[in-house]
């Protein structure tokens, strides 16, 4: 057949084509409503199907970074993209590099946009590939930066014949890879509470900023009681092997820990060691920035497991002795909170209203539940301020108190900060330790006393300066207080403040 008779020969069938459509179009919709429609419908989609896997028996599952709508980002596409890492640095010409985990140096390196990569498993062949479409066109400057992102999507690609391996064993594969390359991977974060107002940042940012955890202390690093040290370290192996425990109980899997005594005796530092112990992220939640308790809520839904949730100084940041209120005074100031708008700034003042009410229900209540395996751990200075409510059991679980520097705290801090010395052999040692039982001096100055302050300073200075701040403390214990000292006026003799027995 000449060129001309082929032009002709397709001109034709063309016209037939579109004959047939344009009939089908009007016998269909003639049909409509009635039950041979769907008769033909059903048929004609199988048969569709059919010529469809004759021509591509290729099947695609997609992973997309969001889910949820526009706030959520999607944990199977993280995992994807970390199993993706090994492969795609190694096949792929052209990769993307962000930061990894808490923002440290590692990058997390995957396919740019456009790339494929082709993976076996069990002598099938599957490709991936990574690929973006721009962000929904109602997307508003007030959301989050992510949600005004383009979103980006991994397909991935197989033969029709492998579609049960693919998907009851090849994606749950590279899911469990992905996340353990990801703990791997891991840099714990310290997340904090920072209230954010204004238009720009938006409304549907993220409550939590974080930056990388890496606090250098550990429990061989803290001073106290090694008795008292072991039986925290034993409470905190308990509760994370205790995942089965307290699904036999029906206990949500968390613990409240209540860490209370004054200033400088290691309380935060204790938070710091139980994280790395347990190598937790930390949520430093700042009570003050929390306006009702109702933020409280999405502060704690938007917490991960394997978490320490903080409050610092406790009794400071809401009025913890106060007394409860009823649900119904909670709400009016939580809709009143909620009934403005939330991109403008609060007509009212900073001040939080959190009530204990709420902070109870937080603790203990059903939201309590959500996630699993999380420390809640209170810090105070003043324990006898509390409510007891807040600091019964099952709130708090364990309270542990920090105290000053007794003689085997001293002893640890000395060969600690005097590290290749033999402090305990010095003379001063002694003086100081036996000075430790009549006065009271928290770990913290302890500490500064026995640091070198100049390249000179050893044991004996160090020691020296140590005594005599403990000296000063003795003789300023042994002065009467101000109001102390009207009352006691015309009484003879001196009172000395005499060490609590702790
Ligand atoms: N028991 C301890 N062992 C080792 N170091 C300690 C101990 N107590 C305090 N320190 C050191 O003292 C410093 C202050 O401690 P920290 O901030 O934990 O005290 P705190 O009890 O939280 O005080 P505050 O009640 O004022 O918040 C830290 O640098 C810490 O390393
Ligand atoms: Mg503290």
């Amino acid at each position: 057949m000449d060129a001309l008779a082929a032009y002709s020969w397709f001109g034709q069938l063309s016209v037939v084509i579109s004959v047939v459509a344009v009939c089908w179009t009007m016998v269909w919709q003639n049909l409509e409503h009635i039950r041979l429609q769907q008769f033909f419908a059903r048929g004609f989609n199988r048969r569709a199907r059919r010529l469809a896997a004759i021509v591509d028996p290729y099947l695609s599952v997609t992973f997309e970074e969001y889910e949820g709508g526009r706030i959520k980002s999607s944990d199977a596409f993280k995992e994807v993209r970390s199993y993706l890492t090994t492969a795609s640095t190694r096949d792929v010409r052209h990769l993307r590099a962000e930061c990894g985990g808490g923002g440290g140096d590692k990058l997390v390196l995957s396919m740019a946009k456009g790339e494929e990569v082709s993976d076996a498993f069990r002598g099938a062949t599957v490709w991936w590939s990574a690929a973006a479409v721009p962000p929904p066109r109602d997307a508003v400057p007030y959301w989050s930066r992510a949600s005004r992102a383009e979103r980006r999507y991994f397909r991935l690609e197989f033969h029709e014949s492998h579609r049960d391996l693919v998907l009851n064993d090849y994606i749950p594969h590279v899911r469990g890879q992905g996340r353990a390359i990801m703990v791997q991977n891991r840099q714990r974060r310290l997340y904090t509470n920072i209230h954010r107002e204004g238009y720009d940042d938006g409304w549907y940012e993220d409550v939590w900023t974080h930056v990388p955890f890496d606090h250098p202390k550990t429990f061989d690093k803290m001073a106290m009681d090694p008795a008292k040290k072991k039986e925290i370290i034993d409470d905190l192996d308990m509760f994370k092997k205790g995942k089965e425990y307290h699904n036999r109980v029906g206990k949500p899997w968390k613990r409240g820990y209540l860490l209370y005594g004054p200033p400088g005796t290691g309380k935060s530092t204790m938070v710091a060691a139980m994280a790395n112990y347990l190598d937790y992220d930390v949520y430093d939640f700042e009570l003050t920035s929390v306006k009702t308790n109702t933020e409280l809520r999405k502060l704690l839904i938007e917490t991960k497991s394997k978490s320490i949730m903080v409050f610092e100084d406790i009794d400071c940041s809401l009025d913890v002795t106060g007394k409860r209120r009823s649900k119904e005074e909670d709400k009016a100031d939580d809709d009143e909170e909620e009934d403005g708008d939330p991109r403008r700034p609060s007509k009212k003042d900073a001040k939080s209203r959190v009530t204990l009410s709420g902070l109870l229900n937080f603790i203990d209540g059903l939201w309590s539940a959500c996630g699993e395996e999380r420390l809640i751990v209170f810090t105070t200075n003043h324990v006898e301020k509390l409510d007891p409510a807040l600091i019964r059991t099952g709130r708090m679980d364990k309270r542990i108190e920090m105290s000053y520097c007794d003689a085997e705290s001293f002893r640890f801090l000395a060969r600690m900060h005097l590290d290749g010395e033999d402090a305990e052999g010095h003379e001063l040692f002694g003086v100081a330790r036996a000075l430790l039982q009549e006065v009271n001096m928290v770990p913290v100055d302890v500490g500064e006393h026995l640091t070198r302050k100049s390249v000179d300073d050893d044991a004996g200075s160090c020691l020296a300066r140590l005594v005599a701040a403990l000296e000063k403390a003795k003789e300023e214990a042994a002065k009467p207080e101000p109001a102390q000292a009207e009352e006691d006026e015309g009484k003879k003799g001196i009172v000395v403040q005499v060490k609590d027995d702790n």
